[in-house]
This record gives C-alpha cells, sequence and structure tokens, in this order.
C-alpha cells in the first residue's frame, strides 16, 4: 500500500531564554496509508499538534524528512496543499459572517464549484442553520463549520484534530459515520483524539506519540493484540464460590486475581483445562471469556513508560507524565 503521509526521523525543538530548550519532536516517525482513517494519539503535550503543523508547513522542522501524497514537503506543498483538507486547532471565522458566506469565501478563493457549498453543509448536518450568523452558533456547530471547510476541496487526505470537539453525542455518532463514509470513498482520514472509545471504533490504524516519539503503530486490532495480557475473566455459578475456585487454579499454577464477582487469570495454556479443573470441585464455571484490552489501557500503559532520557523531562514534567501506570483493578488487566 502507498503512503499518504509519511514522516521519519522529524525533530523540532523549541528554544526559548526562558524555559531552555524542549524537544517537541525527537524523531518521530510516522505512515498512513491510503484510504484509512488513522488515529494519531498522544498526551497533552506530546508532539501531535507540532507534528500536524510541520506537515502543513506552518512549522519548520529541525530534522527529518516528511511527504505528503507521496510528495516530499515542505517543498512540495504549494503542489499537495489543494489536495489537503485540516482543522488544526480551533479554526478562527468572521463572526458575522453566516456558514453559507463562510464557505462561499473559501469556495471562491479554492475554485471550489458552488454546488460543493451545499454537498458538504448536507454532510456536516448545518443545512438548515446555513443562513445564521457564526457567532449565534453553539461549539458543536462551529466544529461541523470546520469540518465542512476542510471537505470542501473534497480533499485525498484529510486531518482533523480533535473533531468531536464540542460535538453532542448524536453529532460524534453522525462524525463517526462521516469519518467512514468518506474513507470508503477512497479519502484518508487523520484523526487527532483524545477520545479512544471513539478511535477504537472509528480507525482503521493509529500511531501513538509520547514525548515527541512514536511508541505504537499499525493497525488498531494489532495494536491491541501485541499488548494483549492473554488473560481469562471466570465467573461462576455462586459468586461465594470465588475463593474455593481460586485455591484450587493457584494450586494449578495458574495466577489469580480476585475481584468482586468474578477472577482473572493469567499463565493458562488451555482455557478447557480451567472449566475442568473446577468441576473436579464441584465449582461450576457460568463464563469464560478472554480479557479484552482496550485501547485507552494500551495507550495509559504505553505513554506512562515511554522511556525518559534527562533531555525528554522538560516535555514530561509539562504533560505530567509520571511513572509507570498501576494496573486497572477492577478490569483485570494487568492483574495477574
Ligand atoms: N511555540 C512553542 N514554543 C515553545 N514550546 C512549544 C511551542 N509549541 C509547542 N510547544 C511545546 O511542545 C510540546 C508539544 O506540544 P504540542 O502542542 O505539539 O502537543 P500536543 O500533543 O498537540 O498536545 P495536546 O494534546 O495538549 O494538544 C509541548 O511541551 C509544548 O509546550
Amino acid at each position: 500500500m502507498s503512503a499518504v503521509l509519511e514522516t521519519e526521523g522529524l525533530r523540532k525543538t523549541y528554544r526559548s531564554r526562558r524555559r531552555g530548550v524542549r524537544h517537541a519532536l525527537d524523531g518521530f516517525d510516522m505512515r498512513v496509508e491510503a484510504g484509512q482513517v488513522h488515529g494519531f494519539l498522544g498526551p497533552n503535550g506530546s508532539g501531535k499538534t507540532t507534528t500536524l503543523r510541520t506537515l502543513l508547513g506552518l512549522i519548520r522542522p529541525d530534522g527529518g524528512r516528511m511527504a505528503i501524497l507521496g510528495q516530499e514537503v515542505p517543498e512540495a506543498l504549494p503542489t499537495v496543499a489543494g489536495q489537503v483538507g485540516a482543522i488544526v486547532e480551533s479554526p478562527q471565522f468572521f463572526p458575522n459572517f453566516t456558514a453559507r458566506d463562510t464557505l462561499s469565501l473559501l469556495a471562491e478563493a479554492g475554485e471550489v464549484p458552488r454546488q460543493r457549498i451545499d454537498e458538504v453543509l448536507e454532510l456536516v448536518g448545518l443545512r438548515d442553520r446555513a443562513g445564521e450568523r457564526v457567532k449565534t452558533y453553539s461549539l458543536g456547530m462551529k466544529q461541523r463549520l470546520a469540518v465542512a471547510s476542510a471537505l470542501l476541496k473534497n480533499p485525498r487526505l484529510l486531518i482533523l484534530d480533535e473533531p468531536a470537539n464540542g460535538l453532542d453525542p448524536g453529532g460524534i455518532r453522525e462524525m463517526r459515520t462521516l469519518m467512514r463514509n468518506l474513507a470508503e470513498s477512497g479519502m484518508t482520514v487523520v484523526l487527532s483524539s483524545h477520545i479512544l472509545g471513539e478511535i477504537q471504533l472509528i480507525c482503521d490504524s493509529v500511531t501513538i506519540i509520547s514525548l515527541g516519539r512514536r511508541v505504537a503503530f499499525g493497525p488498531v486490532g494489532e495494536v491491541l493484540a501485541q499488548h494483549s495480557t492473554g488473560g481469562l475473566r471466570v465467573r461462576l455459578e455462586a459468586v461465594t464460590d470465588l475463593p474455593a475456585a481460586a485455591d484450587t487454579l493457584i494450586r494449578a499454577g495458574i495466577r489469580v486475581t480476585g475481584h468482586a464477582d468474578h477472577l482473572t487469570l493469567a499463565g493458562v495454556d488451555k482455557p478447557a483445562a480451567v472449566t475442568r479443573l473446577l468441576a473436579e470441585q464441584g465449582l461450576y464455571v457460568s463464563e469464560l471469556a478472554p480479557v479484552a484490552v482496550d485501547l485507552e489501557s494500551v495507550f495509559l500503559e504505553l505513554t506512562a513508560t515511554a522511556p525518559v532520557p534527562g533531555q525528554h523531562r522538560q516535555v514530561d514534567q509539562s504533560t505530567k507524565v509520571g511513572g509507570p501506570v498501576q494496573p486497572d483493578a477492577t478490569t483485570g488487566v494487568w492483574g495477574a
């Protein structure tokens, strides 16, 4: 597959007399394949906006290379810019313009046919409010207008920083469907977001950045599988049997974590052996299921345990990433 967006060894250092040196990007690699919805994730201050601004030519990198649609940027930006739609940080609109005026202005500047204005207004759900002034819009309506403006050129690559910002639950779901439909029509979509449950639902692949470096990437299923503990969740017909079941399993060499209404197990080769062991003691299993690891757990683990060489300390401190995250005792993902 061809890469629509690529960075290799990207570096960006901010220097200030007062705050000293800050390595916002420290050899950052990223690759997004054509036609994918790609989640770009990282804690506050990890370098996401810096990456996107650098790719769009708004910031000059200190090292590394970048390509958009197979062309090296920033050199090729004049050529590729017409095929890229982006919202990075909160876009500013003229408050006294209506949504339609706003999009008309942008369409004229970008030589976009006027009929496209109605298409994008319909897509983002603003059709019936398009004649009202932007200053009367809610946060979510402004966000919809921002997405409409990024879609105006029918870009091959759409980059959205926190597109769900301010959207109501129905709006988030509509945005999810819109992103999937756009990808199915061949558009590549890069989403930066902190709503990890949403990213897990929408995205084909992800990149996780921490301290300006990539700490995970690939198809969502693979990233989850790589960090799966292989644990099992066991429920019994009688909750009161849990202590006896835990005893039996521990004696068989299985690592067990107890919870109010279930056990989590690690170090199990054959799940059927668990059922047999317990049945032999008159303990009956009502559920035996793999413990599902979610993107949020993987994210917390990876971003909090990323290496922290001395020179990255400032970014680390600003993001408040400390020592390893403690296992979540309620899910038992690391509880064994
Ligand atoms: N103009 C600047 N001058 C100095 N430092 C900056 C500047 N812009 C960003 N930084 C620093 O670079 C680091 C990366 O910031 P960036 O905005 O890329 O993070 P982010 O991942 O987008 O965070 P968030 O999730 O909060 O939006 C942060 O420590 C930030 O303080």
